[in-house]
């Protein structure tokens, strides 16, 4: 079903202490969730145990941890299954992200590999796509989109796809300071959206919930999210400021 999500990724920053005091204040912010709606947190794996004791007695808001590894178990020193992450309550799981592509070089073949393990094990995965500068500056961003979305996601059925969530973060606005104006981030989100009803039919593509990230902040979230086709936001910095972030979870 589709669902407004605001998600906050704290990739790898805070301690415990910080995570837990982050947390507690989102809790405190007086955020009104309505049907349909939902806040997720995405910790470093260390915390994820701890953020779901905070977070599990609080209707809408949800656990993601930010990866997990290609295989279901085994000698994989160091690295975390998405069986483990059921097993401590993630509910979501961030695949794809820009920096993983880029620092531990994740192809689209290994992400449809996790994209599986993680909708096997009950999870849903929130599958990120986009493209770097200079095919933006090519306008070849299309194209580079779809052809991620068909290399890591269109083996799946219909039934499966219900459980996932798209995040569209240009890389050129990750991190930047520089957003995507809300008509890009419209543009772009209609487009998987007529990419995935072409794969999978128009009901499973108003199903869907495509979120959108790259520098959304208190001051540009309402216009983000009041494009037709942007279900919310996956935040990295303004995640980490309990106001910022419950802001943005306020311009749903
Ligand atoms: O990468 C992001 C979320 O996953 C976006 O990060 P920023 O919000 O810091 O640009």
């Amino acid at each position: 079903m589709r669902k407004k999500i605001v998600a906050g990724n704290w990739k790898m920053n805070l301690t415990l202490a910080q995570g837990e005091q982050l947390i507690n204040d989102i809790l405190a912010a007086g955020l009104k969730l309505e049907e349909g709606q939902e806040v997720v947190v995405a910790t470093p794996f260390p915390y994820l145990t701890k953020a779901k004791s905070l977070l599990q007695h609080h209707p809408g808001f949800y656990l993601a941890a930010q990866n997990c590894y290609s295989e279901k178990s085994g000698a994989f020193t160091g690295e975390v299954s998405a069986e483990m992450l059921k097993s401590v309550g993630v509910d979501y799981v961030i695949l794809g992200h820009s920096e993983r592509r880029e620092y531990f070089k994740e192809s689209n073949e290994a992400l449809a590999k996790k994209v599986d393990l993680v909708l096997a094990n009950g999870l849903k995965p929130i599958f990120c796509c986009g493209e770097p500068l200079e095919v933006r500056q090519a306008e070849t961003q299309n194209e580079y989109v779809a052809k991620q979305l068909e290399e890591s996601l269109y083996h799946l059925t219909a039934e499966q796809l219900k459980d996932v969530v798209i995040a569209y973060e240009p890389i050129w606005a990750i991190g930047t300071g520089l957003t995507a104006s809300a008509q890009q981030a419209q543009d772009m989100h209609a487009f998987i959206r007529a990419q995935i009803a072409g794969k999978y039919g128009r009901e499973a593509a108003l199903g869907l919930s495509i979120l959108y990230g790259g520098s959304a902040k208190p001051s540009n979230a309402k216009e983000l999210f009041s494009s037709p086709d942007v279900d919310g936001g996956l935040i990295g910095g303004a995640s980490l400021v309990a106001a910022d972030f419950a802001a943005i979870v306020k311009s749903f």
